[in-house]
């Protein structure tokens, strides 16, 4: 599976673009703030339904437009494709379509064309709070079994509820019976959510350690462990032992929500003992996981987004990763880059690999055909 093409409508600082792309290597190239990640936001999106970070839909449409317009054609073999629009509109809904029809939820469209994306940021999934690691299990169980993000979505809509209702209380004994009610439908999301992470750990550790061997050819053996209250409680029993600190706390103390991520390297914490470089590599090794992962779970070949790995990753590190990625091995990929000769001369040195490179300069992205006819011209 790849995407052939895409068309963007007042997307980000893009006025109007189409760009047509190879089925393996794209590169973006340019200054600081021309629209390169803005691209690569814009493929997530198609294929995620939502933007990588936590920005709300409206704060992706052109400053001073209304509407934006995603378009993108995923080609799924030879003979079959399928088009994604998505629709933003300022204080509505986004409404996203294929192949002409709009999904009635929009869940339904996550998993479809698999998606996994590098960034600097990456590195928090290591140094900060739990949060980023479930962001880590969710967005690969999501993308592999509509029923987990189901019941993830239904999981935070009655946590939020639950913790009004326990805001509401404000200390005070629960005399309504609401919170009982919360509890008794938060058990089967929370048990199928703690029940598929849980799976997931061991298949997701052994693609883990076969990354990180190939990225850093260390000889240090990295390990996960998964921490959640359910492993030892059952539900019920969980919110019993947990009430009067809700109660006191005004929040909801014990589930799913509280999981996390342990991540060590020879059997000691990771954060602790690993050196930069070691850190690094173990990062990318989750994101390649995690491709292997989604690959082998949905039977296609995932996309492969890569954002400013060359301004923060060293020289050998970022030739290692290509080498891995422009194997065959690998599908489609896109990678930014501020030097418009570093990726040229990386990928010189990996013949037969089918590339496009695209000048990226004030929301403009030009491939190198239109590039020379605009220096032409000018
Ligand atoms: N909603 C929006 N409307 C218009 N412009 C926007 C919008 N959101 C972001 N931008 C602009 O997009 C630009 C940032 O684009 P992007 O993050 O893609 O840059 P980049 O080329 O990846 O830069 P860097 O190399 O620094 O990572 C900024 O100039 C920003 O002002």
């Amino acid at each position: 599976m790849h995407l052939s093409s895409l068309k963007l409508t007042q997307f980000k600082n893009y006025a109007r673009q189409s760009l047509a792309f190879s089925p393996r290597l794209n590169c973006f190239v340019g200054f600081n703030g021309a629209g390169k990640t803005n691209l690569l936001e814009a493929i997530y999106y198609l294929c995620m339904s939502k933007g990588y970070g936590s920005l709300a839909d409206q704060y992706n449409i052109r400053h001073g437009d209304a509407v934006a317009r995603l378009e993108g054609i995923f080609q799924l073999d030879d003979q079959r494709e399928d088009r994604v629009v998505v629709k933003l509109r300022k204080r509505q809904r986004k409404v996203i379509e294929r192949n002409g029809t709009a999904y009635e939820r929009i869940s339904e469209h996550v998993g479809r064309y698999p998606v996994v994306i590098v960034t600097p940021d990456d590195i928090s999934l290591v140094l900060e709070g739990s949060a980023t690691r479930r962001r880590l299990l969710d967005n690969s169980l999501s993308q592999t079994d509509p029923r987990y993000l189901n019941h993830l979505i239904t999981y935070n809509k009655l946590l939020e509820n639950r913790n009004a209702q326990l805001k509401e209380l404000d200390g005070r004994p629960d005399t309504t019976g609401l919170l009982s009610v919360y509890d008794a439908q938060l058990e089967e999301p929370a048990t199928y959510i703690y029940e598929k992470r849980r799976d997931f750990v061991g298949p997701f550790t052994e693609l883990l350690v076969e990354a990180y061997g190939a990225i850093s050819g260390q000889r240090e053996e990295v390990g996960l462990e998964y921490k959640s209250q359910l492993a030892d409680h059952g539900w019920s029993e969980l919110l019993a032992s947990r009430s009067e600190k809700d109660r006191i706390l005004q929040r909801t103390t014990g589930g799913i929500h509280r999981d996390d991520l342990i991540f060590t390297q020879d059997g000691h914490p990771l954060r602790r003992v690993a050196s930069q470089g070691q850190l690094k590599s173990f990062v990318l090794s989750l994101k390649l996981a995690q491709y292997r992962l989604l690959e082998q779970s949905t039977s296609r070949t995932p996309i492969l987004l890569l954002d400013d790995i060359f301004d923060k990753l060293d020289h050998e590190r970022v030739r290692q990763l290509l080498e891995l990625v422009l194997s065959s091995a690998f599908g489609q990929l896109f990678i930014t880059d501020t030097d418009p000769e570093r990726i040229s001369a990386l990928v010189s040195r990996l013949p037969g690999v089918d590339w496009q490179r695209f000048i990226v300069a004030e929301g403009v992205a030009r491939n190198e055909v239109e590039w020379q006819r605009f220096l032409e011209e000018e």
